[in-house]
């Protein structure tokens, strides 16, 4: 059946909520969300198997990316398929490939890995998976309380089967974590197995659509042949064959991250949209007192706020789509056995998924106050986007633990720096650096990104020779290692920076080449508006580790003032050019058709609290109180 997927969405009634979502209670939220999430999955599983097709070339985003609409705050399914399936197909055997993805599997499942008592530091999870070679099953055990698995989506209440991490044991020597699957519900009756102690976690500040959970296994026996096996092995007699890579375990986080840059740069662009359109449609205060009132978006400070949105919202979708592609290079060299640049692949992804997500839920946020009051407003759809990117800064690895991962990179090169031996070209900087060989300073976007370069060799040298002094005063290199960990996690923030710069760069003048000229202008003065702001809220660091000057930096002011004003003609239509449908944006601020106030109103209306002329609190706590004082 041929059928354009956007249409058919839309068209499908009980997807779409005739009471607004923030006023269900937590139970029905979750049935609500659960009941859509069935729809959703049914039609993915028939786009998956042929039986409707696209007929709209944008569709496969926008299935996954309609779901915002529909769910308003995330898909309990999220897990299920992001995370479990993909798991699967990276890291299960051609044979339990052939077993478990089959697309009409009774498998609802999710990725189980952080404990009560450890997130961060996963060597810490104490699950136990023990092997039992005379049944040839695994063991799995919950020791005590911290170790009982909480956080994991769909979880609580929705998923039959999981993939769980735990500490592998075969006869008393423990192997470190690897991943099985795990039968959890009964497929039929949907109650907990026999050792089995499920559950959610109760409401959060956002995601609440989902039923994140807890788990418990009382020696809960699975088949050996349950552990993912195809980058390690365990033998029917116990024998244990190791992975090429101790850390292709880790691969799903690995990926995640990836991915997670292109979805937050998503996220920018709906608050962006919101936000601008708004902009362009409140009028508040007149510039000159004799003018009517003019449009906020007039306000050379608003633009300020909401010109570097746009601009980030592109930066992540290139740079998300150069990872992309990075990780799809280094995956097919992995499959080859070769695993030289799964280090670099491993630095990047963690420093540009911790800056992604603090960047967009910082600019998501700055959106919503670009939105006064209004933006405040449930119906405005930015708390939603808020709550949902900020809890990207904390899964899928913590912000200052995964910028102490690509710490560790950067110190490894500095120090073949220090030590004069051989650098990749990537890193040739780090030896003009200590060599001193400063380029004089250009203002331009070259001029910015060497700058940046500067920032990052300045800062990692900072942090080496602190660690080095630290060493040299007697302590042990982790504690050295903590103790120099904030200008560490600095240096790693710069090195983000550095490579957002420069990808984009590149990227938009490559681009500019292949569209039409007045396109290519705004593209160049959206990348050129990026690197002039970072270069500007980082004008401290450049002083000090570049050769700007105090005049470069008033010269950078004015061309950035510049840049603003010649973006705010197309400030809308760059906005546009998203081309997020009102049913996804959800927002009374931020639709196509600009008529705000009716909206809101419109919203207003829904409200239970409206219901009745008088509320029945008043009879019952108002009246007696005020009638009393009357009398
Ligand atoms: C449908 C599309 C979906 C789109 C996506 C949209 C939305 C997002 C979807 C879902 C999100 C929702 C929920 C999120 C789910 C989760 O949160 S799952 C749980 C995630 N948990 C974490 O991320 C834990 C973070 N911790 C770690 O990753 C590790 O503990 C650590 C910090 C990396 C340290 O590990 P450890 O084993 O202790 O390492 P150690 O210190 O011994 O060694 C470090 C060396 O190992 C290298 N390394 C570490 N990780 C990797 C890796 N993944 N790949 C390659 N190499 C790795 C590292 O470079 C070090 O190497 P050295 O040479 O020693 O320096
Ligand atoms: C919405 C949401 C969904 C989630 N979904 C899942 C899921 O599906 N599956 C799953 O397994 N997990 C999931 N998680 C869990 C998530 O992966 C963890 O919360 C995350 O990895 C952080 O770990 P933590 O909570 O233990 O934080 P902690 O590690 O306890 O961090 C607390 C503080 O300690 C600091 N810290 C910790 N270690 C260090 C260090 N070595 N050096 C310096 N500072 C440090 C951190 O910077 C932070 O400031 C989810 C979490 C959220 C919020």
């Amino acid at each position: 059946m041929m059928i354009h997927t956007n249409n058919y969405i839309l068209n499908i009634k009980e997807l779409w909520d005739d009471v607004p979502e923030e006023y269900l209670s937590h139970k029905e939220r979750y049935e609500n969300a659960i009941k859509k999430a069935f729809i959703v999955l049914k039609v993915l599983r028939q786009l998956h198997t042929g039986n409707i097709q696209i007929t709209d070339h944008r569709t496969p985003t926008n299935v996954y990316s309609i779901q915002d609409g529909i769910f308003r705050n995330v898909n309990p399914l999220l897990i299920h398929i992001g995370l479990f399936w993909s798991t699967i197909a990276a890291q299960a055997s051609t044979e339990q490939q052939a077993e478990w993805l089959q697309p009409d599997s009774s498998m609802i499942g999710t990725y189980v890995q952080t404990e009560l008592g450890h997130g961060s530091f996963i060597r810490g999870i104490e699950t136990t998976a023990t092997y039992d070679s005379t049944t040839d099953e695994f063991i799995l055990h919950t020791p005590r309380l911290s170790a009982y698995k909480w956080w994991p989506g769909g979880l609580g209440n929705t998923a039959n089967a999981c993939l769980v991490m735990a500490q592998l044991y075969i006869n008393g020597t423990c192997h470190g974590l690897h991943i099985f699957l795990a039968q959890i519900r009964d497929f039929d009756t949907h109650k907990p197995l026999p050792g089995i102690k499920v559950g959610e976690i109760g409401p959060k500040m956002g995601f609440n659509t989902a039923d994140n959970g807890f788990l418990g296994f009382d020696n809960h026996r699975i088949p050996r042949t349950n552990m993912l096996m195809k980058n390690v092995q365990v033998l029917r007699d116990g024998t244990y064959v190791k992975p090429k890579h101790d850390k292709l375990t880790y691969g799903s986080m690995l990926l995640t991250r990836v991915t997670l840059i292109s979805d937050l740069a998503y996220q920018l662009s709906k608050a962006a949209t919101i936000a601008v359109r708004y902009s362009a449609v409140r009028r508040q205060s007149p510039i000159k007192s004799n003018e009517p009132e003019r449009q906020i978006l007039d306000f050379v400070s608003q633009q300020h706020k909401l010109f570097i949105t746009i601009a980030s919202s592109h930066v992540y979708r290139v740079v998300g789509l150069w990872m992309w592609n990075s990780h799809k290079r280094v995956t097919a060299d992995i499959h080859e056995g070769n695993m030289g640049q799964l280090p670099e692949l491993h630095a990047l992804a963690c420093c540009l998924k911790a800056i992604s997500s603090r960047d967009a839920s910082a600019l998501v946020e700055q959106c919503r106050l670009a939105c006064g009051g209004h933006g405040y407003m449930m119906a405005s759809n930015l708390p939603q986007i808020y709550a949902y990117t900020t809890a990207a800064v904390t899964y899928e690895g913590e912000y200052t633990v995964l910028l102490l991962q690509t710490a560790r990179y950067l110190v490894k090169f500095w120090r073949l720096a220090a030590e004069h031996k051989p650098l990749p070209q990537n890193f040739a900087y780090f030896e003009d650096y200590i060599k001193k060989n400063f380029e004089q300073w250009r203002n331009s976007p070259e001029g910015i990104i060497e700058g940046f370069k500067a920032i990052v060799a300045g800062k990692t040298k900072a942090a080496y020779d602190t660690l080095q002094c630290n060493l040299r005063n007697g302590r042990e290199f982790e504690e050295a290692w903590n103790m120099a960990s904030v200008q560490l996690t600095n240096a790693s923030e710069a090195y983000a920076r550095s490579l957002l710069c420069e990808v984009f760069w590149k990227e938009t003048v490559q681009l500019s080449t292949k569209v039409s000229k007045s396109l290519a202008i705004v593209l160049e003065q959206l990348a050129e508006l990026y690197l002039m702001y970072w270069a500007l809220e980082k004008h401290g660091d450049l002083l000090l580790y570049s050769t700007i000057s105090r005049n470069d930096i008033e010269a950078l002011q004015s061309r950035y003032e510049e840049l603003l004003a010649l973006i705010r003609p197309n400030a809308v239509g760059l906005v546009d050019a998203f081309d997020i449908r009102d049913e996804v944006l959800c927002s009374t601020l931020g639709a196509y058709d600009g008529r705000v106030y009716e909206r809101m109103m419109e919203e207003a209306s829904k409200s239970p609290l409206n219901e009745d002329v008088v509320n029945e609190s008043f009879h019952k706590y108002i009246r007696p109180v005020t009638m009393k004082n009357k009398l």
